[in-house]
C-alpha cells in the first residue's frame, strides 16, 4: 500500500486552487496552510505560482516567514512553481530593494527574465525525471512571467531546460534552466499546476514519500 501524505498548500496569494487539484490527482491528501500552526498537520508544502513580492509580505504580515524558512531548512519537503521558486531561491536577480527569500536551494534565478521577450510562452519541455522522457509525451509547461536559473550550486540536479525559446528572442530564452531538485526541494520556473498533468505533482508526492520512509 502506498501512503497518501498530506501536502500543505501555502494559500496566501496565487494559484491555490490548482495546486490542490494536481496534489490530489498525484495521490496526495492536499490542505491549505493559512497560518503557522496549520505547518504542524502537514507532511510537506506547496509555494504556489503567483508575486513572489506579495506572498513575502503575507509571510511577514502573519509571522509566517521564519516558521515556514525554518521547517524547510529542517528538511520538510517543498515544492516551489514560478514565485513558488523564487521564494526557494537563495539568490534573487531583479528582484525589488527589499525581496527577501526562504532559501534552501542554492541557485540564482532572475525574476521576470523571460519577460523581457514575452509575457507568457507555452512550451513542450523533455524531462525524464519529471516522467517526460524518451517514449512518454513531453511535459506541455505553462510560463507566466517566469524566472529562469542562472546559476546552480553543485548539489543541484537540472531537471528541464527551454528548448526553442520564444519567437521574440529565440537565443536569449533558449536552453535556460526552468525546473530543478536539490534534496527535497523541487522548483519549476513554468505552472506544473496549470494543465491537468499530474506528473511534476507525482514526482514530488514520491519524494515525500521517500522523506517519510
Ligand atoms: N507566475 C508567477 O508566479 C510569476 C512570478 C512573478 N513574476 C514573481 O516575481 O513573483
Amino acid at each position: 500500500m502506498t501512503a497518501r501524505p498530506t501536502v500543505g498548500v501555502l494559500a496566501l496569494q496565487g494559484d491555490v486552487r490548482e495546486h490542490v487539484a494536481a496534489l490530489t490527482a498525484a495521490g496526495a491528501r492536499a490542505v491549505l496552510v493559512r497560518r503557522t500552526t496549520e505547518l504542524e498537520d502537514v507532511d510537506a508544502l506547496v509555494l504556489p505560482g503567483g508575486e513572489s513580492t506579495t506572498i513575502e509580505k503575507l509571510l511577514r504580515a502573519f509571522g509566517m516567514f521564519a516558521p515556514v524558512q525554518g521547517a524547510v531548512a529542517a528538511g520538510m519537503p517543498a515544492l516551489g512553481s514560478c514565485a513558488g521558486m523564487i521564494l526557494l531561491a537563495d539568490r534573487v536577480l531583479d528582484a525589488t530593494a527589499d525581496q527577501r527569500t526562504l532559501g534552501g536551494l542554492d541557485i540564482t534565478v532572475r525574476r521576470n527574465a523571460f519577460g523581457r521577450q514575452v509575457d507568457s510562452f507555452e512550451e513542450d519541455l523533455h524531462a525524464p525525471a519529471l516522467g517526460a522522457g524518451p517514449g512518454a509525451d513531453p511535459l506541455h509547461a505553462v510560463f507566466i512571467r517566469a524566472p529562469w536559473v542562472e546559476e546552480t550550486g553543485p548539489d543541484v540536479e537540472v531537471l528541464a531546460r527551454t528548448v526553442a525559446g520564444t519567437d521574440a528572442d529565440e537565443h536569449e530564452a533558449a536552453g535556460r534552466i526552468v525546473a530543478v531538485r536539490q534534496g527535497r526541494l523541487l522548483a519549476t520556473a513554468f505552472h506544473p499546476e496549470i494543465g491537468h498533468d499530474p506528473r511534476v505533482h507525482a514526482v514530488f508526492v514520491d519524494m515525500v514519500r521517500d522523506a517519510q520512509a
